[in-house]
């Protein structure tokens, strides 16, 4: 039996995302359903006055997990143009696009052919037009620069060495003048060998020394071990 929600309220930081309160008490992170009826990755769909949410799973998507955590301050609004690289079959992404709406754009970067179809079926099922699939290596913006115009942010999360360094050349080709990056950082993936603080450190200096003013850094404990955050802007 499904727990009644009793109120959906807008989150008090974030524009497009809501918390959903159920009977027992419990709180729960939304999107409002661009594509009502259809799920993404298994979420729950709440109804609530008319309109449909998607459950926001923390544990599934690292941006719902640094709005959990309390990050301030996410450059995401209704008509944001981004660059995602690290699409993976487009959980997070999805979510932004239900935050960008229609006016907005999620030009969705991903490079292993697998995991790339199985995110074209979703795209297709769901019908969702805010968002432009893109096989490619992030590594590599020239490989995609005739198909992306430019943005507003761009967001990384390849959980790969140097993602610091692939941000900021792939900001240098498509970053709007005083845009704004999003960073994962996945320490284990860059150093094994160093505690997590350190890895921080360096990719946080790999930003600054490219031109990033650093605003927040959030980690996603106990959601994501050895994981964190970064929103900077382009001074
Ligand atoms: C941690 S998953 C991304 C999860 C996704 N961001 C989400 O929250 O829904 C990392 C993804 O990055 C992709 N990836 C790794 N290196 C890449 C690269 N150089 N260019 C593009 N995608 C890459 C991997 O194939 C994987 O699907």
């Amino acid at each position: 039996m499904s727990i009644e929600v009793v109120d959906v309220r807008k989150h008090e930081h974030h524009f497009g995302v809501y918390v959903v309160k159920f009977e027992d008490g419990t709180e729960r992170l939304a999107t409002k359903n661009l594509t009502p009826g259809k799920r993404v990755y298994g979420e729950r769909l709440i109804k609530w006055r008319d309109e449909e949410y998607r459950e926001w799973n923390p544990y599934r998507s690292k941006l719902a997990a640094a709005i959990v955590n309390g990050i301030k301050f996410i450059p995401i609004q209704e008509g944001t143009h981004m660059l995602y690289l690290g699409a993976a079959s487009g959980t997070t992404p999805s979510h932004i696009s239900d935050i960008v709406g229609e006016r907005g754009l999620i030009y969705s970067v991903e490079f292993s052919p697998r995991v790339f179809r199985e995110f074209i079926e979703k795209l297709v099922d769901q019908g969702r037009r805010n968002v432009v699939p893109i096989l490619g290596d992030a590594r590599f913006p020239y490989q995609y620069a005739h198909y992306v115009k430019g943005v507003d942010v761009v967001y990384i999360d390849v959980a790969q060495p140097a993602q610091a360094k692939i941000l900021a050349d792939n900001a240098d080709y498509f970053l709007k003048p005083g845009g704004y990056v999003m960073l994962v950082i996945k320490a284990m993936s860059i150093d094994v060998t160093a505690p997590a603080t350190e890895t921080f450190k360096q990719e946080i200096n790999t930003l600054k020394e490219r031109g990033f003013e650093i605003l927040e850094t959030v980690h996603l404990e106990p959601y994501d071990t050895a994981h964190a955050m970064v929103i900077a802007k382009k001074k």
